[in-house]
């Protein structure tokens, strides 16, 4: 499924089998697999944090035919009373704490079936 996380950083390790890819001036493109690195992925607070200057990357597991795969995320999140907001004028998005953002993430899914994400807090 693609999507974006919704936490500030995340850290990714994917063994050999790979299935890990992203979007990448509009294409989806294949993370080559190298078990002895990590993969650290902009999540959907660093992107309204630096006003869009850093973003979010829209990516999505998939699994291979036969081979097993194996991946471990660690998703790097603040507490939910953290607010949100970029220093950086004019900005693209209003304040919001984590809480807030993770409840509309919610309410969308539920409601639409889908996150909407950062757009809701366009200003
Ligand atoms: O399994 C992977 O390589 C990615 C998993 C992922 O994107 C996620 O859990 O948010
Ligand atoms: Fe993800």
């Amino acid at each position: 499924m693609p999507h974006t996380d919704s936490d500030f950083l995340t850290i990714l390790h994917q063994d050999q089998v790979g299935g890990l890819q992203l979007v990448k001036d509009g294409q989806w493109i294949a993370v080559k697999p190298n078990p002895e690195a990590l993969v650290i992925n902009i999540g959907d607070l660093f992107q309204a944090w630096s006003n869009d200057c850093y973003k979010s990357v829209k990516h999505c597991a998939v699994t291979h035919p036969t081979k097993e795969r194996f991946s471990a995320a660690y998703f790097l999140c603040p507490s939910y009373e953290t607010v949100i907001e970029s220093c950086s004028r004019p900005s693209v998005y209003r304040k919001f704490s984590f809480r807030e953002y993770r409840q509309k993430v919610q309410e969308d899914v539920q409601l639409y079936g889908y996150k909407v994400g950062l757009s809701r807090f366009l200003v």
